[in-house]
């Protein structure tokens, strides 16, 4: 049997003494030439590495194409994003800043609002304004055509709506369809862009223009009055068997959402709310529609700490944490409450504040 043995014990045989290299001019020079061509493999492989970390991460705005991703045509869109690879879950496809910012709400003519900030562009960003898509109103010309760009693409940032040339070109799609989410990082004051499903190579890369948890026919309808389309997404274009069971998921994920406001008014105690937090999250999976499951884990926490129980509410806050660094980033304000909270479930603003009941935990 071999025996235990520390270093100064070892048995090994001694390494061979290092022969000394610099000893003679030609060696001295080698050991340079030698020096100088690792020196520029190591510049060239950071250079191409720093390049690729850019692409994938930290993009200025104007880019058309990435490593990861590409504006194409798209028949019957327009213009759309694709993969150009795999993109596994939780991938930050795209950080953008914006090429302005306008107030949600303003007193004075917007027309002449957007005209002027447009006035303001560098004539690069100009020209990658100009080049945006305006479905709202096709015929528009100048001013209120520069509006028309404005209400097509306009993404909310905060308190504020903006406009990111990159994120623009994101078509949309309904409830399992779509693959991408963004959040404005206000810190950084920039949109984030993050892949919350595995995206396949040559996908088309979506996000969602609204609140998909409604029937297809309300859906459609709504997606031709504000955008003009008529939506032939994956989940639209079902079979209408799989389309009736899709609508009625998803009509009763919404209804189990705002029976859950009744936790809030005090007419629900805690096991039934995070009872039916575990149902909708059911609903989800069947349905394919797992954008949104931070918050739902969210909610389920305030549930939970408010009822006093440490176990679940840590168990909840796992699950939000995963979740919101997935579709909102890992750097997320939201991810970084969530992982507060795991390591103090205590410390949870509404720790406490109701009758001490129990919840239900994850049930997945
Ligand atoms: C924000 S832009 C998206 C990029 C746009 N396709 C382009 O060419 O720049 C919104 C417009 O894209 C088109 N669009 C988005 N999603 C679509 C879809 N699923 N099917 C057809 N057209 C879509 C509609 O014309 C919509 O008004």
């Amino acid at each position: 049997m071999a025996k235990r043995t520390n270093k100064r014990q070892s048995t090994l045989p001694e390494p061979p003494k290092p022969v000394p290299a610099l000893e003679t001019p030609v060696a001295r020079a080698s050991f340079f030439t030698i020096y100088l061509i690792i020196t520029i493999i190591i510049g060239l492989g950071g250079a191409a590495w720093y390049r690729s970390y850019l692409e994938e991460s930290n993009l200025s705005s104007g880019e058309t194409e990435t490593a990861v991703w590409k504006v194409v045509e798209l028949p019957g869109k327009g213009f759309g994003m694709v993969a150009k690879r795999n993109i596994s879950q939780g991938t930050t496809i795209l950080r953008e800043k914006p090429l302005f910012l306008v107030p949600a709400s303003i007193r004075e003519s917007p027309e002449r609002l957007i005209a002027s900030l447009v006035s303001q562009l560098s004539p690069e960003k100009r020209r990658q304004f100009n080049a945006l898509s305006h479905h709202s109103n096709p015929d528009s010309t100048g001013e209120a055509q520069m509006l028309a760009k404005t209400q097509t693409n306009a993404i909310s940032a905060g308190d504020m709506i903006g406009i990111f040339p990159n994120t623009a070109r994101l078509n949309h799609g309904c409830s399992s369809a779509f693959n991408v989410a963004y959040n404005w990082a206000a810190g950084e004051q920039e949109l984030v862009v993050q892949a919350f499903k595995p995206i396949m190579e040559g996908e088309e890369i979506l996000t969602t223009y609204t609140d998909t948890k409604r029937p297809r026919d309300e859906r459609r309808q709504y997606l031709q009055g504000a955008y003009n389309f008529f939506c032939t997404c994956s989940v639209c274009s079902l079979p209408p068997e799989e389309s009736k069971r899709s609508d009625e998921r998803l009509v009763e994920m919404s209804r189990l959402k705002s029976k859950l406001s009744e936790w809030g008014s005090k007419d629900m105690g805690g096991g039934e709310a995070t009872n039916i937090i575990n149902k909708i999250w059911k609903l989800g999976e069947e349905e394919g529609y797992w954008s949104e499951r931070g918050s739902l884990a969210w909610d389920a926490v305030q549930v939970a700490a408010a009822h006093g129980q440490e176990d679940a509410t840590r168990r909840w806050a796992l699950v939000a944490e995963k979740w919101f660094s997935i579709e909102l980033g890992p750097n997320s304000l939201q991810a970084k409450d969530a992982a507060n909270i795991i390591r103090r479930p205590k410390s949870h603003p509404s720790w406490g504040a109701r009758y001490r009941v129990k919840v239900e935990s994850p049930a997945f």
